[in-house]
């Protein structure tokens, strides 16, 4: 995992994030502690316990944003999840541990990427010798008395094929393929979960489901990219894949936990629901604490995996939860509301800001958007009036302003072609200034 050292994820961090500086040393702290852990001698690794962090502060202000820097920083598998989603065991819903379930996919999709990465090359090849097949089929007639030659002209056949097939000659010709598919369980088990039903069971099903097989005439170009995910498929083990992701989930998986404030139990609430949240904290206990969770790609422990608990914490504290869930979760850090300079600064200066995104989208259609200085400011600062008047959702309202401001460029587009559209400060008031009159508007829009 990481070797980096706490500055320099900070430093990576910094690149992406405005502000929070404390969230972002908090942050790598805790994967420091991770690689700290394995450079320990095994009895020593026993006694210590893993050190979570949890993440107080209000919404869309980077709490899941940094820890997913963090997992691509470091290759990390990392979900996301609601606490207040799941149900105590043993009650119709999601238990607890389908969380690591879920890791275990995630870090499945990472290992193909990898796999997929190196066996691309070969698989590329199958595909033009499987065209090739398709282009030039042997004859089953032949026989070497008959026609001692025609085996050779096949081959001569074939290779001119080749150089055709290379030269894109060829892409519009049909060709008849065959289609591997093999039927999802579920569609037999539809109205049972597939998550209620056994592992094992999943796994023997998906195993005899017969693969169906469907022809299709399609061109050489569409072929390619058909039978293209067929070779790469093809060409990995899966059984390696999993083992290696269970082994990612093991040592590198990130859990973030959010809403956890809301299974705290406040001081108000029904008493039912009290129970039932308690309930959820004392089935999420194990997990944390280090348990082995049953998955259909096998067995899977959670002691070094990195729990990151986060809520805003209105109506709870972290002190209502379970005392032995907050003692696993010692690393605390505060994210703060952010500024209308932070606003401003998130618009252009972390790598692929919002606004570079926007300029690129629109530099595909040959319209050159120029962002003046005023008009960010302009922009800024409306964000910033707006989560003040209306619901506070952070950083998200500068997604929802910036639509909204070039929804015409993006409309019209294709025929701005050639065009430099600038936004100034008159651009974006005249855009944005009657949707902010109207309150209930804005509420809608913006
Ligand atoms: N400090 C920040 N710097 C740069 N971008 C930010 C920052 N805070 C939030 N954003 C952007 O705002 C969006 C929402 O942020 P994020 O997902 O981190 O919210 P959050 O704090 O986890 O809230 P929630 O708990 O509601 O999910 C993201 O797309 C992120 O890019």
């Amino acid at each position: 995992m990481s070797e980096l050292t706490p500055k320099e994820v900070v430093a990576k961090l910094d690149e992406h994030i405005i502000g929070q500086h404390d969230a972002k040393r908090a942050a790598a702290i805790a994967l420091r502690n991770r690689w700290r852990w394995k450079q320990l001698p095994e009895e020593m690794r026993k006694e210590v316990t893993p050190k979570n962090m949890m993440m107080i502060g209000p919404t869309g202000v980077g709490k899941t944003e940094i820890c997913r820097r963090l997992a691509r920083l470091t290759g990390s598998p990392l979900i996301k999840v609601e606490a207040s989603k799941y149900t105590e065991v043993g009650y119709y819903g999601r238990d607890v541990e389908s969380m690591v379930r879920d890791l275990v996919e995630a870090a499945i999709q990472i290992v193909k990427a990898t796999k997929r990465d190196e066996v691309l090359p070969k698989a590329k090849q199958r595909v033009e010798e499987r065209i090739l097949d398709l282009l030039v089929p042997t004859e089953s007639t032949w026989s070497q008395e008959e026609d001692p030659e025609a085996e050779a002209r096949h081959q001569r056949t074939r290779e001119k094929f080749r150089e055709m097939l290379a030269a894109k000659e060829l892409e519009t010709r049909e060709i008849d393929i065959s289609i591997e598919q093999r039927q999802a369980p579920m569609q037999i088990f539809s109205n049972m979960g597939v998550e209620q039903m056994d592992t094992n069971l999943q796994n023997m099903f998906e195993k005899i489901m017969p693969k169906q097989h469907s022809h299709r005439k399609v061109t050489v170009e569409e072929a390619r990219g058909l039978l293209l995910e067929q070779e790469v498929e093809g060409l990995m083990d899966p059984d390696a894949i999993h083992a290696e992701a269970i082994e990612l989930s093991e040592e590198t998986g990130m859990i973030f936990i959010d809403e956890i404030d809301k299974i705290a139990g406040g001081a108000e609430g029904s008493k039912s629901s009290d129970v039932s949240r308690q309930g959820v904290q004392r089935d999420l206990l194990p997990i944390v604490e280090g348990t082995t969770v049953q998955t259909r790609y096998g067995n899977v422990k959670t002691d070094h995996m990195l729990f990151i608990a986060a809520g805003a914490f209105h109506r709870s504290r972290p002190s209502d939860l379970m005392p032995e869930l907050q003692g696993r979760f010692p690393i605390r850090v505060e994210l703060h509301d952010l500024t209308q300079e932070d606003f401003l600064k998130i618009l252009t200066e972390p790598a692929s800001s919002l606004t570079q995104q926007y300029v690129s989208l629109l530099e595909t259609e040959g319209v050159t958007v120029e962002f003046e200085k005023e008009g960010l400011q302009s922009l800024a600062e409306i964000a910033f009036q707006l989560n003040q008047s209306s619901q506070n959702i952070g950083a998200r309202r500068l997604h929802t302003v910036l639509e909204h401001l070039l929804e015409e460029v993006s409309f019209e587009a294709p025929d701005l072609k050639g065009q430099a559209i600038k936004i100034d400060a008159n651009y974006v008031n005249q855009k944005l200034a009657s949707v902010m009159k109207s309150e209930d508007m804005s509420k809608f829009i913006l």
